[in-house]
This record gives structure tokens, C-alpha cells and sequence, in this order.
């Protein structure tokens, strides 16, 4: 089986930059070998992230500009690659694929009365492919969402393909704009795979900060440290109907973003801020854990927790879950193959490499969708360094 050299891009619910990764990836399946050789994370400019997060706010979005972002971000997916390749003196004309995620503009994950169950993530592939003279795969989530899914988590797949079968039960618990979770229990099949997102990661923590302080998130969990927990608070904020809801579930800054942070400033307007901001990074740790004793717990008690995503380095925030679960060893995640802050954007890789092998790479008991499905668009370069890998 000849190895195939895949990037990885990933731009996050934080909309704080792209994470790309140059991957050699050898077979597909089970059999998946990886080998990371390369990552960047490109931070977007002022006013790009400025213009993300307008796109997604309901009250300020407007088609056109949604419209022009999807082909910018291209632009800037584009831009990640070749800042990669030149940052791994590797020829671009050697990348055999390009696994994009997208940026997420906005995500339903169950049908209501006015909007039907849907996702959006943006980047044009035709851009990305045109820029590079590669061939793309895309648009993960939308076949699982046809087929009754939420369309995520997609992570838990490629979880299980690189870290089962180890003997212990371990978690990998991701804490970025929303936290989610993997759970493999020893020896498992796929089937026995559990995975949901468990409510907010730094998202809430991030809104108070930009708000109160003007910077982009709790450094180091300073503020927080500085803060005290105000109880009542916290116990309102338990009070969510999320947590109550049982797996399949997913969510994202619709529900604990901007507006979110906004509500509980207006509502308690008159506490000190690096109060609030202690409340709702303790917030984000009873939520995990409030999750994992009512869905995980029984059914599979885990032996360690591996925690990624930018929440792993706030010390505040994983003291607080150490503390609510004394008997699990939490440690930052590790591994030989990839490092922390490569995961997800490796993970966008590893589905693409599914994508052209015609594998079905989504886990439905952790999206709910009715079956196993191949995930991904598939954008050829049509120029004339065509090189399609789609059957042949
Ligand atoms: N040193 C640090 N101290 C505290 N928090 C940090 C630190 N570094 C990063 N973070 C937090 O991590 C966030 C970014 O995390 P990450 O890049 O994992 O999110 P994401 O990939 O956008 O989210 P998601 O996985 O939900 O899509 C920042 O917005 C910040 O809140
Ligand atoms: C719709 C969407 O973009 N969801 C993201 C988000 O960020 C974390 C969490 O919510 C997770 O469900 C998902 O991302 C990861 C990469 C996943 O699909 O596994």
C-alpha cells in the first residue's frame, strides 16, 4: 500500500486560526498508519475573525457576507497549505490531498418549529484545490446529518482507529470552543465507542474575558484565579436543559456563545468580573463532569482522561475537574504519534484518506445518524495536473 502524504486543516468553534498538519498516512481503516511531520497553527487576523463571528451571529449575518467569506476563507485555507509546505520544506506538488473541515458558521442539530436539523461549514474547496493543484476532501458532516445524524462529532472515528484496544478505559476529552469527549472502553468494538459533546469548553470563559478585559481568553486561567466561584450562580447555570438531554447530542456557540455571556452579564451585572469568569470556568468543568456522571460512569468507568484542545492548558479549569473527579487520573493528552494541538486537524487528514478509500468513517452511535456512511466531498484540481484518486 503506498503511503499518501494528506494536510489536515481545522478551524475550530473559536474561529482563533487554522491549524494545519502534513501527514504521510499509510493504508486506511483499521489498518491506518499515521505519521505527523509537520504542524502550524496560522492565528486569523482581527478582521477576519471579526467577520467569522458576524457571519454566525443571527442578528448581524447577512447572505452576502457569508457568501464572500466562504470563498476569503478558501483563500486563507489555501494560504495555510503553502505556509505549511514551505514551513516543512516540502513541495506542495507532493501533497496527494488536502482534508478540510471548514469553518462552522452555524449548526442545528435537531429539527425545530422554524429551521430544519442542518450544518454549515465554509472554506471553498474549488478555491483550495484551484490554489494548491490538489485535490480536496470536504463537507464531513452533512451525509451523516442526511441519514438522521447531527453530523457530529466526527473525531471519535478517527479516536478509535489511532488509541483502541489499549487495556485500560481511557477518555479523550477535547476542551476547545465546546467540549466533547471520547470514551473507549478496553478492548471495545466501535460500536461500543461513546461520544458527545458536553456542553461549553472555553467559549463562555472567552465572551466574558473580551468583554470585561478586551483580550481573547482567561490566559493561564489568571482571571479565574483571581476570581471566587459565586454559588447561586453556578447552580442556575447547572440548571441547563443540555446536560439532562441523553447522547446523540451535539452543540456549539449557537447556544453558549456570544449571547449566552451576554445573559449572564445582564443578569448579574452587579458581581465582580473575575468572579463571573471564575463561575463559568467552573461552569465548564461541572458540566464535564456533571456528563460524564450521568452518561459515562455506569456504563464505562474510565481509568484516565487525556484532555486536548486550548482548555488543557488553563490550570484552573482541569484543577476544578481533577478536583470534582478525584478517582480518574486527568492528564494532558499524549502521544508519539501526534501532540495535543495537532489532534483534530491530523484527525481532518485521517477522514480524508477514509474519503478516498470509500470507507464510512462516521461513528452513529455518537452522531445517532441510521447508519454507517462515507463522509466528505470530494473536489478534484480539474487544471491540467488533474490528479483524481477517486477510482484509479
Ligand atoms: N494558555 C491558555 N490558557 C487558557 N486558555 C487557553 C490557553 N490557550 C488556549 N486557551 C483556550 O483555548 C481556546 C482555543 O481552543 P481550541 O483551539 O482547542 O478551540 P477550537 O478548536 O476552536 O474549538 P472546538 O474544538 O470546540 O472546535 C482559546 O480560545 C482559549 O480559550
Ligand atoms: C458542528 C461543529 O463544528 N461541531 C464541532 C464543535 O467543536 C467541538 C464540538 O463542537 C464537535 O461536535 C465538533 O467538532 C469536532 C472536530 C468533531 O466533529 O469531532
Amino acid at each position: 500500500m503506498v503511503d499518501k502524504y494528506v494536510v489536515g486543516l481545522m478551524s475550530g468553534t473559536s474561529a482563533d486560526g487554522i491549524d494545519s498538519v502534513l501527514t504521510r498516512i499509510k493504508d486506511s481503516g483499521d489498518q491506518t498508519e499515521l505519521e505527523v511531520l509537520d504542524f502550524e497553527t496560522i492565528p486569523y487576523t482581527q478582521e477576519m475573525q471579526k467577520k467569522i463571528f458576524t457571519a454566525m451571529d443571527p442578528d448581524r449575518s447577512s447572505s452576502p457576507l457569508i457568501c464572500s467569506l466562504n470563498f476569503e476563507l478558501g483563500y486563507c485555507f489555501a494560504d495555510a497549505v503553502k505556509s505549511l509546505c514551505r514551513h516543512a520544506h516540502f513541495s506542495i506538488d507532493r501533497v496527494d490531498l488536502i482534508g478540510s473541515h471548514g469553518q462552522t458558521i452555524y449548526h442545528i442539530p435537531d429539527s425545530d418549529e422554524t429551521y430544519h436539523a442542518s450544518t454549515l461549514q465554509i472554506g471553498e474547496p474549488a478555491v483550495i484545490s484551484y490554489e494548491t493543484r490538489t485535490p480536496v476532501a470536504s463537507n464531513f458532516r452533512v451525509m451523516d446529518m442526511a441519514a438522521g445524524g447531527q453530523g457530529a462529532p466526527l473525531i471519535p472515528y478517527v479516536d478509535y482507529l489511532l488509541f483502541r484496544n489499549l487495556e485500560r478505559t481511557i477518555a479523550l476529552l477535547n476542551i476547545g470552543g465546546i467540549s466533547n469527549i471520547t470514551v473507549l472502553p478496553k478492548r471495545g468494538n466501535l460500536r461500543s465507542v461513546q461520544a458527545f459533546d458536553m456542553g461549553p469548553g472555553n467559549m463562555i470563559i472567552d465572551e466574558l474575558v473580551r468583554k470585561f478585559y478586551g483580550r481573547p481568553y482567561d490566559r493561564n486561567g489568571n482571571f479565574a484565579k483571581r476570581g471566587k466561584v459565586i454559588k447561586q450562580i453556578l447552580k442556575t447555570l447547572m440548571n441547563d436543559s443540555y446536560f439532562a438531554k441523553k447522547p446523540p447530542k451535539s452543540t456549539g456557540r449557537e447556544r453558549y456563545g456570544k449571547q449566552y455571556a451576554e445573559w449572564m452579564v445582564e443578569n448579574w451585572h452587579d458581581q465582580n468580573s473575575d468572579d463571573l469568569i471564575a463561575t463559568a470556568t467552573c461552569f465548564t468543568a461541572k458540566a464535564i463532569f456533571k456528563n460524564y456522571q450521568d452518561f459515562i460512569q455506569s456504563k464505562n468507568p474510565v481509568d484516565e482522561i487525556w484532555v486536548s484542545g486550548g482548555g488543557s492548558h488553563n490550570p484552573v479549569l482541569i484543577g476544578w475537574l481533577q478536583t470534582m473527579l478525584p478517582d480518574v487520573t486527568i492528564k494532558t493528552f499524549e502521544s508519539n504519534r501526534l501532540n495535543a494541538d495537532a489532534k483534530e486537524a491530523a484527525a481532518f487528514a485521517v477522514l480524508a484518506n477514509e474519503m478516498v478509500h470509500q470507507q464510512p468513517a462516521n461513528v452513529p452511535t455518537a452522531t445517532g445518524a441510521k447508519e454507517q456512511l462515507i463522509l466528505g466531498n470530494y473536489t478534484p484540481f480539474t487544471g491540467m495536473k488533474n490528479r483524481i484518486l477517486i477510482g484509479g
